[in-house]
């Protein structure tokens, strides 16, 4: 019997495996979370996350100069706040000399060129650990959105280039949009989380923060009220529909990997650029098996990036930024 179509043809040996290669994996797709806390020449490590540090703003500005000195071209934030700041309204969020707003500052002085992305959500600074304010024992869709407002025009003029709210109210890329607009910060833009499921991989992250739901019988125990159910993808395609009508400009889509089929299905929808975030809960389970010499960490990892590009990803929020770039830079 004659074979005619051999695809192994084409694989035959690197050259040809490079010409036909599809997807390219380079540091313009990364984007680095970071941990920010108070206090100078600080760095402490975060357990579950090998690898992954908080730090002081001076050792902060520190790693953005080596990150895009790297090819890594934006950052986004995460605050670490002490107990006595939060409260139910989240008002620490919109503190002009707020641990973000001097961070932010801090870095476009130092490296003006990296697109830096806070995270607008209320979770850092809620007492309750929720990414709303609690009233009458619910999370309040709308009163959330007025704080998410605050908290975004005091980033803008903090000097952040791009807000990223993660905390799955309905109607806040609007809210956000029209408070940007009447503040003149008609550049700043808004990458939403469009579809962010209520997922088991943010443990790492949540233990980082110190910001997972409080137990408290008066309040919801978990985010399931906002956050999607990871049973159901038509109901993302809704999300991002909605949220590209209210006027964000990018979307967001997290978990990643368990999520890559949701991010596929959104690229068939849309042309805006889709960010893909790849949690503290996906590099912990990386780290735990390399660690254990179950598999072989540079490889992993740039497989993973690369499959989570394939899929759709025009920008992948990463904890393995710096070193997928080192990698690829050698
Ligand atoms: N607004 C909260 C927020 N922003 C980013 C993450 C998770 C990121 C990660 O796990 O890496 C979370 C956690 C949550 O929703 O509880
Ligand atoms: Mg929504």
């Amino acid at each position: 019997m004659i074979i005619n179509s051999r695809n192994r043809r084409l694989r035959t040996t690197p050259a040809l495996r490079a010409l036909v290669q599809e997807t390219v994996l380079t540091t313009n797709d990364f984007v680095m979370p970071i941990f920010v806390m108070e206090g100078s020449q600080k760095q402490e490590p975060i357990s579950a996350m090998p690898g992954i540090f908080r730090r002081s703003i001076d050792l902060t500005v520190q790693e953005c100069r080596e990150l895009f000195s790297l090819g890594i071209k934006g950052v986004n934030l995460y605050m670490k706040v002490s107990e006595d700041l939060k409260d139910n309204t989240g008002k620490e969020a919109w503190n002009k000399n707020g641990l973000m707003q001097n961070t932010i500052k801090a870095i476009k002085d130092a490296v003006p060129e990296m697109v830096i992305m806070p995270d607008v959500a209320l979770d850092p600074y809620s007492m309750y650990g929720h990414d709303g304010i609690i009233n009458n024992g619910k999370i309040d869709n709308d009163a959330t959105n007025e704080a998410l407002v605050k908290m975004s025009v005091s980033l803008a003029e903090a000097g952040a280039d791009i807000m990223a709210p993660s905390d799955m109210m309905d109607g806040r890329v609007a809210a956000i949009r029209q408070g940007l607009e009447e503040n003149g910060f008609t550049d700043v833009g808004i990458l939403s989380y469009a579809a962010k499921y209520a997922s088991s991989f943010y443990g790492p992250f949540r233990t980082a923060l110190d910001s997972a739901p409080k137990e408290n019988q008066d309040i919801p125990k978990d985010k399931k009220t906002y956050q999607m159910d990871f049973h159901n993808s038509r109901e993302a395609l809704d999300e991002v529909l909605k949220d590209v009508a209210e006027g964000a400009d990018i979307i967001m889509i997290k978990p990643g990997i368990p999520y890559l089929d949701i991010v596929s299905k959104v690229r068939d929808m849309i042309d805006l650029p889709i960010a893909v975030y790849n949690v503290s809960g996906e590099y912990a389970m990386l780290k735990a098996a390399a660690q254990n010499g179950w598999l072989d960490n540079d490889k992993a990892i740039i497989e993973s990036l690369t499959c989570i590009k394939r899929a759709g990803a025009d920008m992948i929020f990463t904890y393995a930024a710096k070193e997928a770039a080192i990698l690829l830079n050698s």
